[in-house]
């Protein structure tokens, strides 16, 4: 726990220093004033109380008493300027390693995990670091400076009393290796219940025509009851143990009044010396039953601190030589990739698309087509071989500037919610209204934006859910014009569209397309009969690669699929009979 805590500490060490000092300060403000008590109780008890001395002591007294009230002002102030400083720098630098970090980690890890990373983990520092650490620091020193005062006063009594210390921390100590178990299985069920509920949100249309929102959408309703379950152990696990901690204390200084007892009664104990560990040796306890709980919370937050430093320390992609193509054709070299060790994807895949052509891949599906894509975007780097544009190693450039070459269109559209015409500019920030209309245009975006209430500055909903599967790949092909990016990746961009929609989309694809070295992953093979490549893929190694009369003369692979679609042909239904 130190190790994280000193690697956050990193983030903001004026702050945290300040606060700490701040926090001392406090704690021996606290702890001052007690021992003056002491001096008054001495002095009262004395054979010929001094009135002049104990005025004095009042007004030292009455001035600590100011002097504390002003450092706890100072000493919350500082810690939360900590605290926030902290959760501040966190979230900037988990955000600016997000970006740095290759597609793939995103894909690869649950993005429900990732945001309760961003938001519920370092949510749970700031509300627990602000005030834990500091009363942790400020406790452990108000009881250091206590403990002298009854040393002071009578070793053996002191010691009795710090004999509590040794007893609770063995309770606290097995309390903690629950703390952990349950902690990480609480953060595990919250994570889970926050992904299912919001698969449930997005899924709502589908769960609802199969009857199984409520209850019988089981696996919402099983992770929301495993979190119930999980969030009451966290608490009523350890918690024995830490109320133990709490009652080892009551009994010790019991145990110490009786001794203490027997002293005064064999004369071996000053009134005042008694009275003194009436009052204080309680007081001993306070600041450490605050410490105890404290803890319990901090190694709570520790499993927090864990997951941030988890994602901080995630490696990200190498931006290599930051090379500079010179052209912008693209090449594969005996590439071989998996997306986990052993399962081979693309086996020793070797291709060449030259600058503002067309290469079509097609196989069936798994074989590999999109996963060519990811890695020419370098989404993914690949294991063995290069992928080169403009004859330089995409790993040799930096992944935002491979991405800047780059356009994708994709069946799956993610809109932002906001207007039409932003979401086009999202493809050139800088790009003039002139620009964006002209774009828009071109992907017949502008045909359907008329008839909203706001033309092309109507909102897309979240996500796109105010517009057509048709509208939002129009909007996704408007965007990808007015990059102008010298590549284009287009995967099924024609697939599952009603016939007036594949018309206007096939029209704004000629248009993105012209120019341009083209990557294209088809299903209907019709749409790619004049593509200038055609590469086959077939369980991710090159089956055959020519032009589409090529292929079907050698009655290979492709001959088989583009025979199968002609056959097919698209599914009809007939009326029953009762119905002809
Ligand atoms: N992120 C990923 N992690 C692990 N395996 C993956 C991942 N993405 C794809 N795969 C696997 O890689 C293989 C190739 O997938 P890919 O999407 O490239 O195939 P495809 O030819 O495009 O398929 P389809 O035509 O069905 O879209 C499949 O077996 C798939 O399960």
């Amino acid at each position: 726990m130190l190790k994280n805590l000193r690697y956050i500490f990193k983030l903001a060490p004026g702050a945290v220093k300040k606060s700490i000092l701040l926090e001392l300060l406090h704690g021996l403000f606290i702890a001052l004033p007690t021992g003056f008590l002491l001096l008054v109780l001495q002095e009262l008890f004395s054979v010929q109380p001094n009135r002049a001395k104990l005025w004095t002591f009042v007004w030292i007294l009455c001035g600590m008493l100011v002097l504390q009230l002003w450092v706890s002002v100072k000493t919350i102030v500082a810690s939360n300027q900590m605290t926030y400083t902290l959760s501040t720098s966190l979230r900037i630098r988990l955000g600016n390693h997000l970006q740095k970090l290759s597609m793939g980690t995103f894909k690869q890890r649950d993005p429900g995990d990732l945001a309760s990373v961003v938001l519920q983990d370092v949510a749970n520092f700031e509300m627990i670091f602000g005030h834990t650490i500091g009363n942790m620091a400020a406790s452990v020193f108000s009881t250091l400076i206590l403990s002298v005062f009854l040393f002071l006063t009578d070793w053996r009594l002191a010691l009795i009393l710090l004999t509590a210390i040794p007893l609770s921390w063995l309770m606290i100590r097995i309390s903690n290796l629950l703390i952990r178990k349950e902690g990480k299985k609480h953060i595990q069920a919250r994570n889970e219940s926050g992904t299912r509920f919001l698969e449930y949100v997005q899924g709502i249309r589908h769960i609802k025509s199969f009857g199984l929102t409520g209850a019988r959408y089981s696996s919402l309703d099983k992770a929301l009851n495993d979190f119930r379950r999980a969030s009451i152990r966290t608490e009523a696990v350890p918690g024995p143990f830490v109320l133990t901690a709490a009652v080892v204390f009551e009994l010790v200084f019991l145990f110490m009044l009786y001794i203490a007892l027997s002293y005064f009664s064999g004369s071996g104990l000053s009134v005042a010396a008694l009275i003194t560990f009436l009052i204080l040796g309680y007081r001993l306890y306070e600041p450490l039953k605050i410490v105890l709980v404290d803890y319990v919370i901090l190694r709570y937050m520790n499993i927090s601190m864990e997951r941030v430093i988890e994602v901080l320390e995630t490696v990200v992609q190498p931006s290599g030589k930051k090379l500079e193509p010179i052209a912008y054709d693209v090449t594969f070299e005996q590439v071989s990739f998996a997306y986990r060790p052993g399962k081979t994807i693309l086996d020793d895949l070797s291709f060449q698309v030259p600058e503002k052509s067309m290469l079509a891949l097609v196989g069936p599906s798994g074989s590999g087509k999109t996963t060519i894509t990811a890695l020419i975007a370098r989404f993914w780097d690949v294991q063995q071989g290069t992928v080169k544009i403009g004859g330089v190693d995409v790993r040799d450039m930096a992944p935002d500037r491979v991405y800047s070459l780059i356009s994708e269109v994709f069946q799956e559209v993610y809109l932002f919610d906001d207007s039409i015409y932003n979401n086009i500019r999202f493809g050139k920030m800088e790009a003039s209204e002139e620009e964006v209309i002209a774009a828009a245009d071109k992907a017949e975006v502008l045909a359907f934006a008329w008839e909203m209430p706001q033309g092309i500055h109507s909102r897309a909903g979240e996500g796109g859910n105010k517009l057509s599967g048709g509208q939002k790949q129009r909007i996704s092909i408007a965007r990808a014009l007015l990059k102008n990016a010298p590549i284009v990746l287009l995967d099924e961009a024609t697939a599952s569209l009603d016939p007036e929609n594949e018309i206007y989309i096939q029209k704004a694809i000629q248009e993105l397309v012209k120019d341009k070295t083209v990557i294209v992953v088809a299903h209907k093979l019709a749409t790619i009969k004049n593509a200038a490549q055609i590469l086959v893929l077939d369980k991710g190694k090159a089956a055959e690669k020519g032009t589409h009369s090529q292929l079907l003369a050698q009655q290979g692979l492709y001959h088989r699929l583009w025979e199968l679609q002609q056959s097919a042909g698209g599914w009809k239904i007939s009326a029953p009979k009762s119905m002809a």
